[in-house]
């Protein structure tokens, strides 16, 4: 083993359950880097010896000697490398990291470990997620959750619909609030560490409100209706001095919320998150953007010191500003993905690439942030003709649950008058209309009284509605980071979904270069008579059925 030390490209994932310690990455070489084959080796920082099978912790039962240092060590005072499931999930265990592209793998085998049980959850919560039909967790979650358990700050990067807001949710919940392990050794801070009764345990920021109640709504169901008030969203558009309300009368453990109002409470002196356990960013790279940068600014200044926090910055997509914020933000930071966890050190400056990818011109950032069951068309129309290809393609699809991107709002409502006229649902969705307007346009959407949602940038981040089957671009996105956002509002959690881009001629070189960044196939198809015919291909189809795949038109659209 130790000539192996010589060279970093290939790895191994070992000693995943070596917590206690302040836990330093060292790669090891195991083969030659044509195999392509990452692996990772985490060994302790002490143990700068020889590599042996123990070090890397495939020992069945080594006994972990050294006293615990630093932050990590108020977490067990004594841990055993043992390889028993509740200590390492079999995704991580598996030390092999699979190329994307599978699909068939992906599509039979979303799940990798076969129940949250193994990932060290407690039994309350365990529960609570089995009465609320969660019973496999999904390959990210497989993946976060121990490593957040074991006290690790994180970079969380999967494609969009893959269950990554249950991948930091709970490990937050099962160490704060009604839920928590009740022999959890990690100490609150009010076991004299000198917590005030009103301090905010975890802060998760959103940058839409939409999103916002979207995480809300998802904590209250797993607390069940009785803990309902542990957690409290703060997002704007909603009334503020309510919001103030319940934070004084509820003491909530948890409040979700927007970037603005936030910072405007807690610049009020009513919120107090000093002694914050858990700061959760969602949609980092968004949160990144000029317009969230003195609200962050502001809530990153009162969220308490770094090293006496936990930090899990969430997104599908990661480009290395990113990386660059969790550096700053966080403590030494991993980055977690479906089955790979990697020390933010060795990300290079490209962002998370997937070794096994061609280099190409692919966009690191967006490649990796497309579900593999979702299948891509464009079609070549008119300017003026393109809201009747948008009514042509929702018929030939037979699609029942639509999201229609532009990016101008005051178009919005011309597609709508357009679509009804025709005899389809339609309703515009837009930053501008009011918090209740939003939210009644989003429960008429999911519940089914409209067909097509027509909307913009808005809704292209974190919103899962798992009935949608059909996206559609209506103008082209600025970029191939928006156009995996966009496309991600469809094919949640292995379900099929189609992303349908409408352009003039002169724009297919941009959806050209878009299929290049994000390395899938982007195939022109028409709409005609009633029909999807994809060109350079014989067969026409003509029905679609949604999410479940059976229809032919499904069949073909799914399987090009
Ligand atoms: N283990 C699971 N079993 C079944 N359903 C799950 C599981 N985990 C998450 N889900 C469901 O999968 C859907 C997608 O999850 P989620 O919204 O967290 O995805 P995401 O990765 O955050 O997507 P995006 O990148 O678009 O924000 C949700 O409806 C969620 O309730």
């Amino acid at each position: 083993m130790p000539a192996l030390a010589s060279t970093t490209r290939l790895l191994i994932l070992a000693g995943y359950s070596l917590p206690s310690q302040k836990l330093k990455f060292l790669p090891v070489s195991v083969s030659t880097w044509r195999h392509s084959v990452r692996f990772f080796s985490r060994v302790a920082k002490e143990h700068q010896g020889p590599l042996t099978l123990a070090s890397l912790g495939f020992s069945s039962q080594l006994e972990a000697t050294t006293g615990s240092t630093g932050k990590r060590s108020n977490v067990e005072n004594s841990v055993k490398l043992t390889r028993s499931p509740v200590d390492r999930p079999r995704s991580i265990a598996t030390p092999v990291v699979k190329t994307r592209g599978s699909v068939d793998d992906i599509e039979l085998a979303p799940f990798s470990a076969k129940s949250f049980s193994e990932l060290g959850l407690p039994p309350l919560l365990i529960e609570r997620l089995e009465s609320e039909g969660f019973k496999v967790p999904t390959d990210v979650q497989s993946a976060a959750i121990p490593t957040i358990l074991k006290d690790h700050d994180v970079v969380i990067q999967s494609y969009t619909g893959s269950g990554k807001t249950l991948a930091y949710l709970l490990p937050i919940l099962s160490r704060i609030g009604p839920l928590k392990d009740a022999n959890s050794t990690l100490k609150s801070k009010d076991d004299g560490g000198g917590k005030r009764k009103n301090d905010i345990e975890a802060v998760i920021v959103a940058p839409s409100r939409e999103l916002g109640m979207q995480i809300v709504r998802e904590v209250e169901n797993i607390l069940g209706p009785e803990n309902k008030r542990a957690v409290q969203q703060l997002v704007g558009g909603a009334n503020r001095s309510r919001q103030e309300e319940a934070l004084k009368k509820n003491k909530p453990v948890i409040v979700v919320g927007t970037p603005g109002r936030i910072a405007e409470i807690s610049a009020a002196g009513k919120l107090h998150t000093h002694g914050c356990r858990f700061l959760v960013l969602d949609e980092v790279d968004e949160l990144l953007s000029f317009n969230f940068r003195e609200a962050m600014r502001r809530i990153l200044d009162h969220v308490g010191r770094k090293s006496e926090r936990r930090t899990v910055l969430v997104s599908a997509t990661v480009p290395f500003a990113v990386i660059r914020a969790a550096r700053s933000w966080s403590d030494d930071p991993v980055l977690v993905q479906a089955k790979k966890v990697t020390p933010l050190e060795l990300v290079p400056p490209s962002g998370p690439v997937d070794s096994t990818q061609p280099a190409s011109d692919s966009n690191p950032s967006a490649s990796q942030s497309l579900p593999p069951s979702l299948k891509h068309y464009y079609s070549v129309v008119k300017l003026q003709h393109k809201v009747d290809a948008l009514r042509r393609c929702v018929h030939a699809m037979d699609a029942k649950c639509v999201i229609a991107f532009m990016n101008h709002t005051k178009q919005l409502k011309d597609v709508v008058y357009k679509l009804e006229a025709r005899g389809l649902n339609a309703a515009e969705l837009h930053g501008d209309l009011g918090k209740l307007g939003r939210s009644t346009i989003m429960k008429k959407f999911k519940n089914g009284e409209l067909r097509v949602l027509v909307t913009n940038e808005l809704s292209a981040r974190g919103l899962d509605i798992p009935e949608c089957d059909l996206v559609v671009n209506l103008d082209l996105p600025t970029d191939s980071v928006h156009y995996a956002h966009r496309a991600g509002r469809t094919g949640r959690l292995g379900r099929k979904g189609i992303v349908v881009t409408i352009c003039e001629e002169s724009q297919v070189f941009v959806v050209r270069k878009m299929e290049k960044q994000l390395g899938v196939a982007i195939h022109s198809c028409e709409f005609t008579e009633g029909k999807f015919v994809i060109d350079g291909e014989e067969k026409e189809e003509s029905t679609m059925d949604g999410v479940s795949g059976s229809s032919d038109m499904v069949q073909q659209a799914c399987s090009t």
